[in-house]
């Protein structure tokens, strides 16, 4: 028999997005121009337009520092539904429980329907309001399935998004397009990454978390190892990863082309010589990759959602796992290389993770802190657990 005390009260709150009609334009550095409706902030922005095919988690991806440069299309038709959570409410380490980073990441929100009304028990604003509080514009009213259809058969492109008060000047916008820097030249670290150390957790063993654009959901999996997290800057050299004794370390995810960040690469080269356990995730692994002689290559239209199957090659069990990736690492790259293959994506068979044929390193493509409702990926953080305690 249930007695009252056995559930928790749950209040719903709903709050109805107020936003003005604003005027909302997308234009696409192949010339195409889509009108839509402004929401969010009133600016113009420039960046590589992509698309996420995941049901729900806006909070988590907006967030998300791999999204830095990136105008973000949602392929589920209605958004924001269920509001945007209180971003002041951490855990018991002080990491934000529900946010990836302390800001929005992306540079504009493209959706089909924005929800009018949002409601849910977590809810502290509108998706609306959010986006308008962080200055970043959003357009709806997009076919988003025709823009995926773009976008997959043309492959990713730098593209604008205007929001609007008044008319758009269309033509002025394109001459900037034109001469805006491509995302692929971009250089994203000192955005995303963190300028100083920052330590989660007193345990005396400790993981090191170089941060080329660490997600919380990283800090989160290493606390939950056991491990105190000691977040370092993405250019912070071999010499002082080791300064803090770890016993192990793990290479970040983050945004944009991973030959962007040399540094990190030089200091995953030392970590593979001398053995310390590594675990590489999504940027991170690219990182590793790279330091251990695979190639890398961009995706035509990358991987973003929460469904993409990986096969593990080991024991050929499939797993269902959250991506946001564009780049990827050469398959025929592996076989002369330091690694041997351990996940591959069943849908294009592309490098979804490695080993290292000698040494402690192992790197996945998928996000294994990712939670999208499942928990199926964790088994890589007790990989590397595994690898520190062997
Ligand atoms: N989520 C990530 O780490 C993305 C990695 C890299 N920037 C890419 O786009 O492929």
């Amino acid at each position: 028999m249930h007695n009252n005390s056995d559930f928790t009260r749950v209040t719903i709150t709903t709050k109805k997005s107020n936003h003005a009609n604003k005027f909302g334009k997308l234009i696409f550095d192949d010339g195409t121009v889509l009108d839509g409706h402004g929401f969010g902030y009133s600016t113009t922005v420039f960046g590589e337009i992509v698309f996420n095919t995941g049901m729900v988690g806006y909070t988590e991806a907006l967030t998300d520092p791999s999204y830095n440069g990136q105008i973000l299309t949602l392929t589920y038709p209605l958004v924001g539904n269920y509001g945007v959570p209180d971003p002041s409410i951490v855990d018991k380490d002080g990491i934000s429980k529900f946010f990836e980073s302390d800001q929005i990441q992306i540079r504009g929100l493209v959706v089909h329907e924005l929800s009018l009304t949002a409601s849910h028990w977590n809810l502290s604003m509108t998706l609306d309001e959010w986006m308008n509080n962080e200055k970043v514009p959003g357009i709806s009213g997009i076919d988003t399935r025709e823009l995926t259809k773009k976008l997959r058969t043309g492959g990713v492109m730098m593209a604008a998004l205007v929001v609007s008060d008044t008319e758009i000047d269309v033509e002025s916008v394109k001459k900037q397009l034109e001469s805006t820097k491509h995302y692929d030249s971009e250089q994203f670290m000192d955005v995303v990454s963190t300028k100083e150390e920052q330590i989660y957790g007193d345990e005396e063993k400790s993981v090191v978390v170089i941060d080329t654009g660490a997600k919380n959901a990283i800090l989160r999996n290493v606390r939950e190892l056991g491990y105190k997290a000691i977040l370092v800057p993405w250019n912070t050299s071999y010499e002082n990863v080791m300064s803090y004794n770890p016993k192990g370390v793990v290479l970040s995810s983050g945004p944009g082309d991973p030959q962007k960040c040399p540094d990190t690469i030089d200091t995953a080269k030392k970590l593979i010589e001398n053995n310390i356990p590594t675990l590489g995730i999504c940027l991170g692994a690219q990182i590793i990759g790279i330091a251990g002689n695979t190639e890398t290559y961009k995706l035509k239209y990358g991987h973003r959602g929460q469904n993409k199957p990986c096969v593990n090659l080991e024991n050929n069990q499939v797993y269902v796992t959250s991506q946001n990736h564009g780049y990827g690492i050469t398959p025929e790259s592996i076989e002369k290389s330091d690694f041997k293959l351990w996940f591959t994506n069943a849908d294009d068979k592309t490098v979804e993770g490695i080993k290292h044929k000698k040494q402690s390193c192992i790197a996945v493509q998928f996000h294994p802190e990712a939670a999208p409702g499942p928990f199926d990926c964790k088994f890589v953080f007790e990989e590397l657990k595994k690898l520190m305690e062997k």
